[in-house]
């Protein structure tokens, strides 16, 4: 029997993605048709996520340059602007080749409006600060206008700095600097790039902590958090979301069975760690894994990019 289905794919990285029709005949080797079927499987069950599994950090982080800078693209031909919210950890060492030819010179720097997914409640010059890792390693090396730059309140307690954040997203809503979710009523951020830790914590949204509950506000606080440091403010599960855009980039061995449980455990009310609750609403999820970070996926989940 011969099954025919569609599969995507792409010559090298610097070439665009395209589908490409794939006859199967069901007498292949066992193991190179449970991939195949796997991945169909994918695009069938779950058309709104893609998995991008890499061989090494460096195709990753041109990947990851290239798709932040095609969005950035889009946005602001769609919109006039690009609104992206960021998190920590190594996520901004990933994004590095932004900042290198030929993404310095072809971004529409002049037109990011940059945002944090989540922040530790520490001073800005703090070594646990979001921000200052990410103005060490990014902002300060590409012409983004510092006006654009929202960062939160560091000198008030976590509870007022997640409302004033709030706020502060509040008013560029109004002004359509971030759109606005036609289903939800929750800010639509253009892209919002999300790490993932080992227990599958994205943002500051931790396993089994009530702060995944939040349906009200846009952004929350905790003062409990099980990774150091305890006071952090995040985006909620709403406005992620509500996203156009969302990615969550996971590397190392660490960090792949909570990618196994996030990406593979699929169809349950209640997905075991906080990644898989990441479901945009009408926006595009797109998984930026290496091969330690994929290696506990599912044989019939992974496709290599
Ligand atoms: O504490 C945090 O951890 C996660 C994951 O960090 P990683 O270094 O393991 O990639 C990060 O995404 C989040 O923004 C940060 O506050």
């Amino acid at each position: 029997m011969v099954l025919a289905m569609g599969l995507k794919a792409r010559d090298s990285l610097d070439t665009p993605w395209f589908y490409r029709s794939v006859e199967l005949n069901l007498e292949t080797p066992a193991a190179h048709a449970v991939e195949l079927v796997g991945s169909m499987a994918l695009s069938s069950v779950r058309k709104d996520r893609e998995l991008r599994i890499h061989e090494s950090l460096d195709d990753l982080s041109t990947d990851l340059a290239d798709y932040i800078a095609e969005i950035s693209e889009a946005s602001v031909k769609e919109r006039g602007v690009f609104a992206i919210a960021l998190s920590g950890g190594s996520l901004i060492g990933l994004m590095g080749k932004l900042c290198e030819a030929p993404y310095n010179k072809t971004v529409d720097w002049a037109k990011w409006y940059i945002f944090w997914a989540d922040e530790r409640v520490v001073a800005k010059s703090h070594v646990d600060s979001n921000y200052k890792l990410a103005k060490d390693r990014f902002l300060s090396k590409v012409p983004i206008i510092p006006s654009h730059v929202h960062s939160i309140n560091d000198s008030v307690s976590a509870e007022e700095a997640a409302d004033d954040y709030g706020f502060v997203i509040r008013q560029l809503v109004k002004s359509r600097v971030i759109s606005v979710s036609d289903i939800s009523d929750c800010p639509k951020f253009d892209l919002i790039l999300l790490g993932m830790g080992p227990d599958g914590h994205v943002a500051s949204l931790f396993p089994n902590h009530s702060v995944l509950e939040e349906k009200d506000e846009w952004v929350s606080f905790i003062t409990d958090s099980p990774k150091p440091p305890p006071e952090r403010i995040t985006f909620t599960l709403p406005v992620i979301n509500s996203a156009s855009n969302v990615a969550i980039v996971a590397t190392g061995e660490s960090k792949a069975e909570a990618a196994h449980l996030a990406v593979d455990v699929i169809g349950s009310d209640l997905p075991p760690v906080p990644a898989g609750v990441v479901q945009p609403l009408k926006g595009k999820l797109v998984w930026f894994l290496d091969k330690a970070a994929a290696s506990k996926l599912d044989a019939g989940t992974q496709f290599s990019a």
